[in-house]
């Protein structure tokens, strides 16, 4: 009875990856109490002969306050199951077990050495809701309830441990984590860090600039327009390469040759022809894209590689009072973890962040016939920002060299390939905004 109930709820998450196909049934894989009324399970859920786990916080009470009601999952016997990430009471548990290093039947709560918990502040539910649930507790920390599990160490674990061992600037810090075992491999669960209360997005920072420039009148450069994001696309320039010199110099790094350089074009293919299957407006750009890759195939010498965000993107940077801050570096999500820990050219990153730039100019655009008018200035604005933020990586230390213009344009169109299948899955009314990356300039 509990797994029905669970399994109609579990459909209805934001978080869920099988939206859209029915479940053939929900088991629950493993069910370890944290406290009386709170118990933490791993579900397996099966879809078309395929399995996916997922983790929940599982409330019980006899009656449920009305603050709870939208957290219901349902009853039995009197009983209320619930979603207790929203029950600060409940959650408050997590806090204490990290700060006392619990294990409760294999379940292992742990936090950072020497970082001093405290466990006073009560958590919020963090509005917007993605892939995962995030608490906030108090001001201070944040911790990230993976939903659907992958056996393995979170690549954002094994980044910020590192790079804050090395004391690396722009980073929010690490204090601990939660695993378990999962198919016999050592699986992160949750990973806690300093909340940056008084930070905002990247994206929305760059959208009110944006937003500046298109309500000043027609003879204003973006230059000259109240809200120019051009000092901080290059401050977020510089940041980027430090970070990237600091995972050069805390993970091995390498140099990958002609034969290499050519699996990387094939993988760029591969995924191009995955995004075509799905999505035909790509059609009429393959030859253009193709020629991209091909001349990568052509490039000779070593590149190197080295471990990076792998889905950098103004959503996953924050602006503190005094500098940027990188988050998430877990890599795209959907991609095996293999893949998403495999060393890469940091170009990669450069390229995530340049399409950035233009999803930011052009969101407002997007749908909108009566906007295009605007087309221009998205240009000129996405054009200044990814220019500031080229010259600040460089400043930075990031190395840009004369041939990885290829790699670079071949890593942009592989990034809005992706970006294709994203929203055409996720945002359809958003597909003309990577599809612009394809227009010849
Ligand atoms: N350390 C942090 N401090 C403040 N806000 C954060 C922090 N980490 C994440 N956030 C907020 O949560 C949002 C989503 O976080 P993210 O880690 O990107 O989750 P997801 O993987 O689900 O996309 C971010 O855009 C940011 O607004
Ligand atoms: O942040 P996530 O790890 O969930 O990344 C996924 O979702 C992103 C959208 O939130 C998506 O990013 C795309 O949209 C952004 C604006 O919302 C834009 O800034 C990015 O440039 C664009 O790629 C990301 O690709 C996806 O993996």
């Amino acid at each position: 009875m509990l797994n029905e109930l669970l399994a109609a709820w579990i459909s209805r998450q934001r978080w869920f990856g099988g939206k859209g196909r029915p479940i053939d049934e929900l088991s629950i894989d493993a069910d370890v109490v944290l406290t009386p009324g709170l118990r933490h399970l791993i579900v397996a859920v099966w879809q078309d002969g395929c399995r996916d786990r997922y983790q929940l916080l599982l409330g019980e009470r006899h009656d449920l306050p009305d603050r709870l009601a939208h957290a219901l999952i349902g009853s039995v016997d009197g009983i209320c199951f619930y979603d207790a990430t929203h029950d600060p009471e409940r959650t408050s548990w997590l806090l204490d077990g990290m700060a006392r290093d619990e294990t409760r039947s294999g379940l292992r709560m742990r936090h950072v050495e020497g970082a001093d918990i405290d466990t006073s502040p009560r958590s919020i539910v963090l509005g917007a809701e993605q892939s995962n649930t995030s608490l906030v507790y108090g001001d201070a920390y944040i911790c990230k309830l993976f939903r659907r599990l992958i056996p393995g160490v979170n690549p954002e674990l094994e980044i910020v441990t590192a790079l804050a061992e090395r004391k690396a600037p722009h980073i929010a810090q690490p204090y601990g984590w939660i695993e378990a075992e999962l198919d016999g491999t050592g699986t992160t669960l949750a990973i806690m860090q300093e909340y940056l209360s008084n930070a905002n997005d990247g994206w929305d920072l760059a959208l009110t600039s944006v937003r500046d420039l298109y309500a000043s009148p027609q003879e204003t450069s973006a230059a000259e327009a109240g809200g120019d994001f051009a000092g901080e696309a290059r401050r977020l320039g510089v940041a980027t390469a430090r970070v990237h010199e600091e995972l050069a110099a805390a993970f091995p790094t390498d140099l990958i040759e002609t034969h290499e350089i050519k699996r990387m074009a094939e993988s760029f293919r591969r995924r191009l022809g995955r995004a075509v299957a799905e999505v035909p407006e790509l059609r009429p750009h393959v030859g253009a894209i193709e020629d991209a890759y091909h001349e990568v195939e052509q490039l000779t010498g070593a590149v190197p590689v080295q471990r990076v965000h792998g889905d950098y993107h103004l959503g996953q940077v924050m602006r503190t009072p005094t500098d940027w801050v990188v988050l998430d570096f877990e890599g795209e999500p959907g991609q095996p973890l293999a893949e998403r820990r495999a060393l890469s050219s940091p170009l990669r990153d450069v390229a995530g962040m340049l399409r950035s730039f233009d999803y930011a100019a052009r969101h407002l655009l997007a749908g909108r016939a009566e906007a295009a008018d605007l087309e221009g200035r998205a240009q000129e604005w996405a054009d200044r920002n990814r220019a500031a933020f080229l010259e600040g990586y460089r400043e930075g230390g990031g190395v840009i060299g004369r041939v990885d213009a290829t790699l670079l344009r071949a890593f942009e169109l592989s990034k809005a390939v992706y970006e294709v299948g994203y929203e055409a899955r996720n945002r359809p009314t958003w597909l003309p905004i990577p599809l612009a990356a394809f227009r010849p300039r």
